[in-house]
């Protein structure tokens, strides 16, 4: 037997254990003591070694520990892992959606309603499916529109209406975000005229789910004239309920429920006579961008917003959702949103419960299973997941490696419609994430393991910029290489331009 060999795992107590017992059975009891306190104190010098080589690297004098984070980062296809088995018990989330959020009657006055009836009865609509159609704003496309894109701007008769639909939709988005006062609510922009006339026209079921209305906007529709019911079906269940549509009423439909519900006006149902609806909404081409990051404290830099310096700009909207640990992933907050970033669990398998590969493995199936709650709520969705970021704990970094590995070698294969956000090997590289990206320390002035710092917080939102966009435009690179990515103008890593012509798939990026 070997007592001076500390190499090998430190799980070998138990064969050591053995081998104290057959040397027990030949020598005698003096003897056995020696062997006794010898072997104790080189399974304690081992302890040492090891709790060593996993410290903080302050204790060092640098910033890593001997064994770089490069080693156990960058090996991620070379070792295939045991996979869990997610199968389909994903729990069923709730929608918390409802059809209609808000009706308001009377919410236009007889003289202004006589007024606009006289302006609609005088236009020139376009005959759709059961009924005719009249664009004013920012033009509105959806299947099957007729509508052109050439739409004329709001008239000077659709302004007062526009100005009090938009201060209702600032205080939904007020009470949204009640303690984010400075996030610039949606702008409605919009309005599509429908003309119902006469006892043969309606309104073929549909949702408004167009990837160009505003997320997080409502959709406000104004009745003229004709009453009628509109018929609201949630696609899971098939349940259907109506809703009433007085003369100069408003009814709110959230974007978010239309991930959820179809609505339509049913044949049969229009009684004779003519029926305006106006309905408003918060259009722009840059929401085919827009982005639900959902992250831990290493998104805390990261924003959202049209500044040129330290957010991902116009052409990029999008909000921000804290999410420390997995659970507090909401899928319902995605809905409605082109595209998901998440970035969390490191605080999950940082928890001290979490200690071999099968507890890591739970971590990972919480995120599948998130994955999957958020593409059963949006299937239109795009779901970006970033690895976890490698700290200086190494001890740590070796389960951010298995979590990194499951990833890898389950999710992307099994989960179609995930991707990834590239790039992470300069995190991965101990010199340029300890000397350029990382804080050194904390607030308390404690050694601080994990957090990126503000020039990590650019590469990583330039990074989450670069594979959005590069997904928009099926792969084509579009940036404008300003070399500035360590700078400061993470908005600007993509070229822009505000006209959809010339862009791949209309959108413009
Ligand atoms: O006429 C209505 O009440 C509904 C109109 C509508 O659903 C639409 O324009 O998308
Ligand atoms: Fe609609």
């Amino acid at each position: 037997m070997s007592i001076g060999d500390i190499s090998g795992p430190s799980d070998s107590l138990l064969s050591q254990e053995n081998s104290i017992k057959c040397i027990e059975s030949e020598m005698n009891e003096a003897c056995q003591t020696d062997i006794r306190k010898l072997i104790n104190e080189v399974c304690q010098l081992k302890t040492e070694l090891i709790n060593l080589s996993s410290a903080p690297a302050s204790l060092h004098g640098s910033h890593f520990p001997s064994e770089s984070t490069e080693q156990l980062l960058t090996t991620i296809s070379f070792h295939p892992t045991r996979v869990p088995q997610t199968g389909c018990e994903v729990p069923l989330v709730q929608h918390r959606q409802i059809p209609v959020s808000d009706t308001k009657h009377e919410f236009v006055d007889q003289t202004e309603a006589n007024e606009l009836q006289v302006f609609f009865d005088s236009c020139s609509f376009k005959p759709e499916n059961g009924h005719s159609v009249m664009s004013f704003g920012s033009p509105y496309q959806y299947t099957g529109s007729q509508s052109s894109t050439d739409v004329p701007p709001i008239p000077d008769i659709l302004k007062p209406l526009l100005e009090r639909v938009n201060s209702v939709q600032s205080d939904i988005y007020r009470s949204l975000y009640p303690d984010q006062p400075f996030l610039a609510p949606p702008e409605i922009n919009s309005c599509l005229v429908n003309k119902y006339q006469g006892s043969d026209s309606y309104l073929p079921r549909h949702a408004d789910r167009e990837m160009t209305i505003h997320p997080e906007s409502s959709i406000f529709t104004i009745s003229l004239g004709q009453s009628c019911d509109v018929t609201f079906t949630e696609r899971e269940s098939g349940t259907e309920s109506s809703h009433p549509c007085p003369d100069r009423s408003l009814y709110i439909m959230s974007r978010r429920s239309q991930e959820v519900f179809d609505h339509e006006i049913e044949k049969g149902s229009m009684p004779a006579g003519i029926r305006y609806s106006l309905t408003f909404r918060c259009i722009s081409w840059t929401h085919k961008n827009s982005t639900c990051l959902i992250g831990d404290s290493n998104t805390r830099f990261l924003r959202f917003g049209s500044n040129k310096r330290g957010t991902f700009g116009e052409q990029m909207p999008g909000q921000k959702f804290w999410a420390p640990k997995l659970r507090d992933i909401d899928p319902v907050s995605c809905m409605g949103y082109s595209n998901v970033v998440l970035l969390c669990g490191i605080n999950d398998i940082k928890e001290s419960q979490i200690q071999c590969e099968s507890d890591v493995a739970d971590c990972y199936t919480l995120l599948k299973q998130k994955i999957k709650q958020i593409k059963s709520l949006s299937a239109c969705t795009t779901v970006f997941v970033c690895q976890l970021l490698p700290t200086k704990d190494l001890t740590l970094n070796r389960k951010v490696n298995d979590f990194n590995r499951l990833i890898h070698f389950d999710l992307f294969p099994s989960c179609k419609d995930v991707e990834y956000v590239e790039g992470f090997r300069q995190f991965v590289c101990n010199r340029v994430l300890a000397a350029e990206l990382s804080m050194h320390l904390d607030r308390l002035g404690r050694f601080n393991m994990l957090h990126l710092n503000r020039a990590g917080a650019r590469v990583l939102a330039s990074l989450i910029k670069q594979s959005i966009f590069l997904r928009v435009h099926g792969g084509v690179d579009k940036r404008r290489h300003t070399g500035r990515v360590n700078g400061r103008l993470y908005s600007n890593v993509v070229a822009t331009s505000l006209h959809p012509s010339g862009m791949v798939d209309g959108c413009q990026v």
